[in-house]
């Protein structure tokens, strides 16, 4: 884009322009409109005099700069003016460089070829930087998965749950986690094999990551045989609901284990947590609470889901009813 008042300078410079290979060039007489024209067409490069009708072109050079959101666009001053507070004035209000008028053409050209090899420079950097973000999403994505099972491993339930326990403060929402663990499962390893072991992992995992069917309710591989479930708005009473539920069909797919004490087939004992959160709820003392519950469970019996502050296990409260 050439902007100058002087109509003979404006088309001298588009012709050295057109020569040297630009395809389209733009011109604008007017400080207002160079910047209209800018914002319609954002051109590779502004060639901008400075002594305009009304406003400057280092107020156009301002125009431009606040209107580029992270963008650049090459300006250089092209100005009868030639003492160095001009120039630093054209530095200040945005542009890229000077050119004392009348230009020559070789000269503009040495300019344009700079800028041009700046531009490329910068937008090499751009698709580099957009690529590094997106390489740099996938690696948190990744280092926050189970290779085994797939599922969210404990990491990502660190981060997911911090931020569902704000939600559920916010919100004045309960909030369950709950920390699941294969009955026997050693025995279960030494019996059928390592192997076998994490094939009824995976089986597990797709089961816990089944009955998760609210679209926040997530199940992660806490380490070892043990699984986490995070499970947003969710009260007591619902979640002993969903434990006996999971029970029964983790019963229904019957994964053969015929060395545990619990049952003939594989079982899951868990510790059951609920609350609403305040400023002292945090990630570990929920945790630890699921513990304590999944300590209880296994020192009930096994094959049962034990709530931290019903102080009941799902058979219990099976019973009761
Ligand atoms: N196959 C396999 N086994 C694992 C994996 N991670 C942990 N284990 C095994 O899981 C078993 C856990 O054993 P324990 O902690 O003694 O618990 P348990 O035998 O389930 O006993 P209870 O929890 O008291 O019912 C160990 O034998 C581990 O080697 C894994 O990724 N794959």
């Amino acid at each position: 884009m050439v902007v100058d008042d002087q109509n003979s300078v404006r088309l001298a410079l588009a012709y050295e322009l057109q020569r040297s290979g630009v395809t389209e060039v733009i011109q604008a007489a007017d400080a207002e409109s160079a910047v209209a024209l800018f914002q319609q067409h954002r051109p590779d490069l502004v060639l901008l005099d400075i002594r305009l009708p009304g406003k400057s072109g280092y107020w156009v050079a301002r125009r431009i700069r606040e209107s580029e959101n992270g963008d650049w666009t090459p300006i250089i001053f092209l100005s009868g003016l030639d003492n160095d507070l001009d120039v630093w004035q054209g530095i200040e209000s945005g542009g890229d460089d000077y050119l004392v008028k009348p230009v020559k053409p070789i000269v503009l050209m040495a300019k344009l070829r700079a800028m041009q090899r700046l531009l490329d420079m910068r937008r090499r950097l751009d698709s580099m930087s957009a690529e590094l973000r997106l390489a740099n999403q996938r690696l948190n994505h990744m280092v926050e998965i189970d290779a085994l099972t797939g599922l969210t491993n404990r990491r990502g339930l660190e981060r997911l749950l911090h931020s569902e326990i704000h939600a559920a403060r916010r919100e004045q929402q309960p909030l369950t986690l709950m920390l699941c663990d294969i009955d026997f499962f050693k025995s279960y390893n030494d019996n059928l094999g390592h192997l076998a072991g994490d094939e009824c992992l995976r089986e597990v995992a797709r089961l816990l990551r089944d009955v998760c069917v609210r679209p926040r309710d997530i199940a992660t591989r806490y380490g070892g045989e043990e699984f986490a479930l995070v499970l947003p708005n969710t009260p007591r009473s619902g979640a002993m609901t969903f434990a006996r539920a999971l029970c029964s069909v983790l019963h229904k797919r019957a994964i053969a284990h015929p060395q545990s004490a619990a049952s003939p087939f594989v079982t899951l004992s868990g510790g059951i947590t609920t609350c609403i959160p305040d400023e002292n709820t945090d990630e570990e003392s929920l945790i630890m609470r699921a513990d304590h519950a999944l300590y209880a469970a296994k020192a009930e019996g096994r094959n049962r889901f034990f709530s931290f502050e019903m102080q009941m296990d799902t058979i219990e409260q099976l019973r009761m009813r």
